[in-house]
């Protein structure tokens, strides 16, 4: 049998041999290898059964066609995507993204995240993540309705309540869910549980438009707490503008926080005074608009184009709540700079390689996605259960029981944290805890 070093350097190569063309997927699953090392030392049978070699190996990509009409009569074909990366622990349960970036690479480094962190809530859900290379930007409704008429009209053939749950992610909320869901529905009738994040006249739960937003200030809560620090009057900078950052913004300031910015793709804006939440939510959840119309209509408030992670103002805690790699190895540096104590991801994998390790060299404490924004996935599988149980539970049953499962994360990663000596290493800390559950059931399920 391979020692650890060996059996992890086979399985990088084998990966970038095979894959050559996914960076994503390459970064997010070096790291996870990278920290795995201390369990495969314990748990030899996990190297003898190469159960990492499963891991990294989705059991199913699928890839099609989607073809639509734009409101001028013109075709369109764009390239759709499912990944069911792992269903060791339940049904692949995911997002679809709709951004012009996407790709296979993308899509799998979302599925494979999302298997450490569906583990990391402790329910009963495998990971996979889909999407397309759809553009929504400045589409119409009927646009975008027909886009997802034709997504389904394939993508049908393969999900189903216990099988696989697509849910939102970048550039999918309820209307798109809805779309979605009603294509789903004229094909094969209605089943509730095919989708999460539907809207709540027909099986969608209360709290999941605000679940990954509310659960990364619960989980912020309990890492600072464990710091015997307090949210209370710290000032806070959000990137993105979507359905994680107001969510967090909100939460952030019910807990005593000003939060100094929110960003879009192109550029950001900064209100020394506090960002105004309705004021977000107008333009973004409403009107559809882009960022920069805040400074139009709050005057305390500047516009700058250019990413947030470049703005050199003090401040305490650090919410990346748009995309992948918005953070790299200058700005993590601006940030120790700027005093920034605590960062905890909204957005999945917004920290590039080098910028977890300045702040690991810098004692910034990290709460790494797969643990900091599981809330959202959390409150789908909440979703689930509702629709399993053909009943509707309260705002404040659904939010208590999210806050509970954001707290269990983190004791989770404190815990892998202190039985592994990481020294506060809670990205090694999450990729262990998830881990472990996955890793136990894909031995106890054979070579499958
Ligand atoms: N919606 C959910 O429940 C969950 C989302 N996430 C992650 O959170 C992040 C944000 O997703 P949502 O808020 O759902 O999407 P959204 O579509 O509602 O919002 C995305 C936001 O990020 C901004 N953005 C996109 N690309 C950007 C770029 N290159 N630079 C700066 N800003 C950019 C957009 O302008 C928008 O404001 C993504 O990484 C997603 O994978 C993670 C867990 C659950
Ligand atoms: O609610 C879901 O199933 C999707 C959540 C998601 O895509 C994510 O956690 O990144």
């Amino acid at each position: 049998m391979a020692d650890v070093e060996t059996y992890i350097k086979d399985l990088k190569d084998s990966i970038i041999k095979r894959d050559p063309n996914q960076p994503e997927f390459q970064e997010a699953a070096f790291t996870v290898l990278d920290t795995l090392k201390p369990v495969l030392e314990k748990h030899p049978e996990y190297v003898k059964n190469n159960i990492l070699g499963s891991l990294v190996e989705p059991e199913r990509a699928i890839q099609f066609r989607v073809p639509w009409q734009d409101d001028e009569g013109n075709f369109h074909i764009n390239r759709g995507f499912r990944v069911q990366f792992n269903s060791a622990i339940g049904p692949y349960k995911g997002g679809l993204r709709l951004h012009p970036s996407v790709n296979l690479s993308i899509v799998k480094f979302l599925g494979f995240e999302q298997i450490l962190k569906n583990s990391l809530t402790g329910l009963p859900i495998g990971g996979g993540k889909g999407g397309s290379d759809f553009n929504p930007k400045g589409k119409s409704d009927s646009e975008i309705m027909r886009f997802c008429q034709s997504f389904m009209t394939e993508l049908q053939k393969f999900i189903g309540p216990d099988l696989d749950v697509p849910a939102g992610d970048i550039g999918v909320g309820g209307r798109e869910i809805g779309y979605l869901f009603g294509q789903y529905k004229r094909l094969n009738g209605f089943q509730g549980g095919i989708l999460t994040g539907k809207g709540l006249q027909y099986g969608g739960s209360l709290a999941r438009t605000e679940a990954t937003g509310f659960g990364l200030i619960y989980f912020l809560n309990a890492l600072i707490k464990d710091q015997k620090d307090t949210l209370k009057g710290k000032t806070v900078k959000i990137s993105g503008a979507g359905n994680v950052a107001i969510y967090a913004l909100q939460k952030a300031q019910e807990n005593g926080a000003k939060v100094v910015t929110v960003s879009d793709s192109n550029g950001y804006v900064y209100d020394p005074n506090g960002i105004d939440l309705a004021t977000v939510k107008q333009i973004k959840e409403v009107e559809r608009g882009r960022i920069k119309e805040y400074a139009d209509k709050i005057s305390t408030a500047e516009y700058h184009e250019g990413s947030v992670w470049d703005l050199d103002i003090n401040y305490d805690i650090a919410l990346p709540c748009a995309t992948q790699n918005e953070i790299n190895e200058d700005q993590a540096k601006l940030m120790v700079k700027d005093g920034a104590k605590y960062i905890a991801e909204g957005a999945n994998m917004p920290s590039n390689t080098d910028a977890i390790a300045v702040y690991k060299q810098n004692d910034i404490i990290y709460g790494p996605a797969k643990a900091a924004n599981a809330g959202g996935v959390a409150v789908s599988a909440l979703e689930m259960s509702q629709n399993s149980e053909r009943l509707s539970w309260t705002f404040d049953d659904v939010d208590k029981q999210l806050k509970d499962i954001m707290e269990d994360i983190y004791q989770k990663i404190a815990d892998a944290d202190a039985e592994y000596g990481l020294n506060k290493d809670y990205q090694a800390g999450a990729n262990i805890a998830g881990f472990e559950k996955v890793a136990k059931a894909m031995l106890a399920q054979g070579l499958v």
